[in-house]
C-alpha cells in the first residue's frame, strides 16, 4: 500500500508516518525542506527516540520525500497511484499545498482511478472542511469532481513530538501516548480502518473540543502567561506549583463546559487534564514557549483552542476568568521572528487594543468578556511598566 504524506515535520515523522508505517504503508512525504528530502532519499528510513522507554530507537523504513516546488509533476503521480494520502503542515499552509494537492486529485480523477481518503492531521477545529475549501479555492477542481475523488475527514490529533538531532541523523523523540481521531463518516468507506491504531469517531466534536481547547487551550495560555514572566522552556514555568495549580485550573475551566456539552463525567475530564500535565512534566522533556506559543492570529481566532472555550463558558454561566487572562496574556506576545505576533503588535500600535481585541477574537466589543480581556491586558501591560 502506498500513502503520500505531506509535510515531513514533527508530526507528520513522529506521528502519522509511525502510524502509516505500523500499517503496512510504504510513505512518500512532500515537503518544502530540501534538506530533510535529501536525507529521506538517501537512506530510505529514518529512526523515532520513545521518550518514556529511555529513547528505545524505532525505525521507520520504506520512505522517500518529493519536493512540491521542483518536482510538482511527481508529486501528482504519486497521489494518482496512493492508496491514501494526509497531512501534518499546519493549517496556515494548506493555501500553499492546495494546488499540488489538488492538481493530484484532478489527474486521479482524470484516469479513472477510485475515490481516496485525504485526511489532514492538524490542530484545527474541523482540518477536513478548511482543507476542502482551499481546495476549491485553486479553481482545479469542481466541489462535484472533489466529492467524486475524496473522502476529506477532520480530526483531533495528539502526541509529544520533539525534532531530535541523534547519532548524526535528523530524528523525533516521541511520546510513548497518542491519540488520533477520525471523523468516520466522512471516510470513503466509513467501515475501513485505513490507519492503525487510530480511533473512529461518531461525534468527532466531542474529541476536538476537548483536545482543542482542554489540551492545547491549556498549554496554549500557559505558554503565553509564562512568556510573561520570563519563561522561555515551559516545563521551567511547570516546576513552580502554584504556575502549575494555575494551568490545571484553566484546563478545568475549559473542561467545565465540555463536560456539560458532551457529557464527559467530571472524573474523567480530571484524569484526562492530570495525565496531560503529567505528561508535559515527563523528565527530560523540555519544550519550548515559542514554538507554544507561535502563530497567535492562528490561537485567537473564534473557531480556536481560547476564544471557543471562553465564550462557551460565559453561555453556559461557567466561570471563564483564567481563559479570559490567557487571551489577555497572548495579545501582549511578542516573539523575534514570530510574524503572526508582530502583525497583533502593529494592529495595536496602530488601532489601540480596544479595536485588536474585537478584531482578532470576534468578540462584541463592551460585552463582559471584552471588558475582562482589556482589564487583564492593561494589568499585564501595567507590571510590563513597572519591571
Ligand atoms: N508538534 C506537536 O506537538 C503537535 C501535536 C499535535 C498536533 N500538532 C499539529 O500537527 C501539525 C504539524 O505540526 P508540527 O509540529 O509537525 O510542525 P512542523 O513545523 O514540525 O512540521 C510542518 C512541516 O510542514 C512542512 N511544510 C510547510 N509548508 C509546506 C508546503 N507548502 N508543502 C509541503 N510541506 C510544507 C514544513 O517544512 C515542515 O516539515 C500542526 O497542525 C500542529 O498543530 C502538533
Ligand atoms: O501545534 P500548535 O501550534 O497548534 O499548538 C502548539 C501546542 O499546543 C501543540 O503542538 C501541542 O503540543 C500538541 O497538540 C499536543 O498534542
Amino acid at each position: 500500500m502506498k500513502a503520500v504524506h505531506f509535510g515531513a515535520g514533527k508530526i507528520g515523522r513522529g506521528f502519522i508516518a509511525d502510524l502509516l508505517h505500523n500499517t503496512g504503508y510504504e510513505i512518500t512525504f512532500v515537503d518544502v525542506n530540501e534538506k530533510l528530502n535529501a536525507e529521506m532519499n538517501q537512506y530510505h528510513n529514518y529512526y523515532l527516540y520513545v521518550i518514556q522507554e529511555d529513547y528505545r530507537r524505532k525505525e521507520i523504513d520504506k520512505v522517500s520525500a518529493l519536493s512540491p516546488i521542483t518536482q510538482p509533476e511527481e508529486v501528482t503521480q504519486a497521489i494518482t497511484d496512493a492508496d491514501l494520502v494526509t497531512t501534518a503542515v499546519i493549517a496556515d499552509n494548506f493555501p500553499k499545498i492546495a494546488n499540488n494537492l489538488a492538481a493530484g486529485l484532478k489527474a486521479r480523477l482524470d484516469a479513472g482511478k477510485e475515490r481516496v481518503n485525504v485526511i489532514p492531521c492538524e490542530n484545527a477545529f474541523y482540518c477536513g472542511v478548511m482543507l476542502k475549501k482551499e481546495l476549491l479555492k485553486t479553481g482545479i477542481l469542481t466541489e462535484e469532481e472533489l466529492d467524486k475523488i475524496a473522502g476529506i475527514p477532520s480530526t483531533a490529533v495528539d502526541r509529544m513530538v520533539f525534532a531530535a538531532d541523534r547519532d548524526g541523523r535528523d530524528g523525533i523523540d516521541v511520546g510513548n501516548t497518542f491519540e488520533l481521531v477520525i471523523e468516520k463518516e466522512q471516510l470513503v468507506d466509513p467501515d475501513a480502518e485505513p490507519i492503525k491504531d487510530a480511533e473512529y469517531a461518531d461525534n468527532l466534536d466531542k474529541y476536538l473540543e476537548r483536545k482543542l481547547c482542554v489540551v492545547n487551550g491549556g498549554h496554549t495560555m500557559s505558554a503565553y502567561i509564562a512568556r510573561q514572566m520570563g519563561y522561555d522552556i515551559i516545563q521551567d514555568y511547570f516546576m513552580v506549583p502554584e504556575n502549575k495549580q494555575l494551568t490545571r485550573d484553566i484546563m478545568l475551566q475549559a473542561g467545565a463546559f465540555i463536560e456539560k456539552k458532551h457529557g464527559f463525567a467530571h472524573e474523567d475530564m480530571v484524569d484526562y487534564i492530570d495525565a496531560t500535565i503529567g505528561r508535559w512534566s515527563t523528565p527530560g522533556v523540555k519544550d519550548t514557549v515559542e514554538r507554544i506559543a507561535k502563530a497567535p492570529i492562528r490561537k485567537l481566532d473564534p473557531e480556536d483552542r481560547m476564544v471557543k472555550p471562553a465564550v462557551q463558558c460565559e453561555e453556559y454561566g461557567l466561570a471563564n476568568d483564567l481563559i479570559l487572562k490567557g487571551i489577555a496574556a497572548a495579545f501582549l506576545y511578542d516573539m523575534d521572528g514570530d510574524e503572526q505576533a508582530a502583525q497583533i503588535q502593529a494592529y495595536i500600535s496602530e488601532n489601540g487594543i480596544e479595536k485588536a481585541v474585537s478584531h482578532y477574537t470576534g468578540i462584541e466589543a463592551g460585552s463582559r468578556i471584552y471588558n475582562e480581556i482589556l482589564k487583564y491586558y492593561n494589568e499585564y501591560a501595567a507590571q510590563k511598566t513597572n519591571k
